[in-house]
């Protein structure tokens, strides 16, 4: 998967569904208040949840920010404090949110038991007093900063500088990590900004839910993401592949994959260049045409089906990728080179630049036939693939 293609999978398209599901209850609000009454416990409900499951799957940072969205509602909807109490420190409680999800977007996710929370839980606290510091700073000292700063960098500016700072932080960090969950820190950064700079737009009860349901989706694909892709090489695991056989119909083609000679590549080259080249490999397989899905079936084998195919209409597909494997010079990468000076760096580029290494892969490949079982179609693949090892591997055997 190209890096670009991962951005717009984890981070654009996330931030699309969003920006798209804003624009329609904007559309739908009028329709929406008769349900006014509902949608204001929607937020306690949908916030315990996520907040349960992502203890649960251990997304600590999610779950503490659920929370904290919780606590926060609690008290904006509760009348006695909205009126006479938090509105008053409405600009504080936002900068305090934005830090806190400044400094989340930053640390990762640890057990909710573990020494960690203490750290957590002290974070936020020191986020709210920082944003309280700002805000008292900020007016106290407005005389003199005006000295300094040109008349048009009110309070207000400043104010509005910082948040513009920590929300391209939040940003640039979800474009470098592109995963769910720091797409989540995003939205949750741009939702909270909503709520306090244009109350009227979105009210905090449907923003809140939206945020809860974004937790929500965001633990359960990252789970379903863990089980079904291998770590390695990001392809589709095995447990990926069984779940495809549940919908496969009559007709289909299996091959299989094999790196060749790997044993003696990775006891030249060492374990980590072979995951090294493992990866690339895969990148590569991954590509195939003519509607192959392919997976890491174990080790350094890998399996393509094709749905709907018939042998001879997919030989062409593999044999393609067998080439394209052939002829792909990898570069290897130096592990230590990020702790290298620069001066060794250049010295280790002068040498890596002769660190190109080249693998072949052998395939077997078998076609569904009638009442065989989709096991029974592996093994014949299987032994094709044997047959092509055995006439001296870099070979298609059917
Ligand atoms: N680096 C690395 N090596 C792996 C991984 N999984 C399996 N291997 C290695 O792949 C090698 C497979 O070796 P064999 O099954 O003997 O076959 P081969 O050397 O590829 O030889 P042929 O298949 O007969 O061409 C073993 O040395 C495994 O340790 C992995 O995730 N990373």
């Amino acid at each position: 998967m190209s890096a670009f293609y991962h951005r717009c999978r984890f981070l654009f398209l996330p931030l699309f569904v969003t920006a798209l599901s804003l624009a329609i209850f904007q559309f739908s609000q009028p329709r929406l208040n008769a349900w006014h009454e509902t949608i204001a416990q929607l937020p306690f409900w949908l916030l315990s949840i996520s907040i349960l499951i992502a203890i649960q799957f251990n997304r600590s940072r999610l779950a503490y920010l659920a929370a904290l969205l919780q606590a926060y509602y609690l008290f904006t909807s509760s009348a006695q404090f909205t009126i006479e109490g938090l509105d008053n420190y409405s600009e504080q409680l936002l900068l305090g949110g934005v830090f806190t999800i400044t400094w989340f977007a930053f640390i990762k996710d640890r057990g909710l038991l573990s020494p960690h929370s203490l750290i957590r839980t002290l974070g936020i606290i020191l986020s709210f007093s920082a944003a309280f510091g700002w805000q008292w700073a900020n007016v106290t000292f407005d005389n003199d900063l005006k000295l300094y700063l040109p008349e048009f960098i009110t309070i207000e500016i400043r104010t509005l500088i910082l948040l513009s700072l920590c929300t391209l932080l939040v940003f640039l960090r979800g474009l470098w990590l592109s995963n769910l969950v720091s797409t989540a820190i995003v939205i949750t950064l741009l939702l909270w900004g909503v709520n306090f700079l244009l109350p009227n737009y979105l009210p905090s009860a449907v923003s809140l839910s939206m945020l809860a349901i974004i937790y929500l989706l965001t633990v359960l694909a990252d789970s379903y993401f863990l089980a079904y892709r291998d770590e390695l090489t990001g392809l589709a695991s095995r447990r990926a592949l069984y779940n495809l056989v549940l919908s496969l119909g009559r007709k289909y083609t299996v091959a299989m994959l094999d790196i060749d000679h790997f044993k003696k590549f990775n006891d030249t080259y060492g374990h980590d260049v072979g995951d090294q080249v493992l990866k690339l490999v895969a990148s590569k397989i991954a590509e195939v045409t003519g509607g192959g899905k392919a997976f890491r079936y174990g080790g350094e084998e890998f399996t393509i089906v094709f749905s709907r195919k018939d042998l001879s209409s997919v030989l062409p597909h593999l044999e393609k990728v067998r080439k394209e494997i052939e002829k792909y010079d990898i570069v290897l990468r130096d592990e230590k080179r990020k702790k290298q000076t620069k001066a060794k760096r250049n010295k280790a580029q002068e040498r890596n630049s002769k660190r190109v290494v080249n693998v072949t892969i052998s395939i077997g490949v078998a076609d569904h036939q009638h009442r065989e079982s989709f096991e029974q179609t592996m093994k014949e693949a299987d032994k094709a693939l044997y047959r092509a090892k055995k006439k001296g591997r870099n070979q298609l055997s059917e």
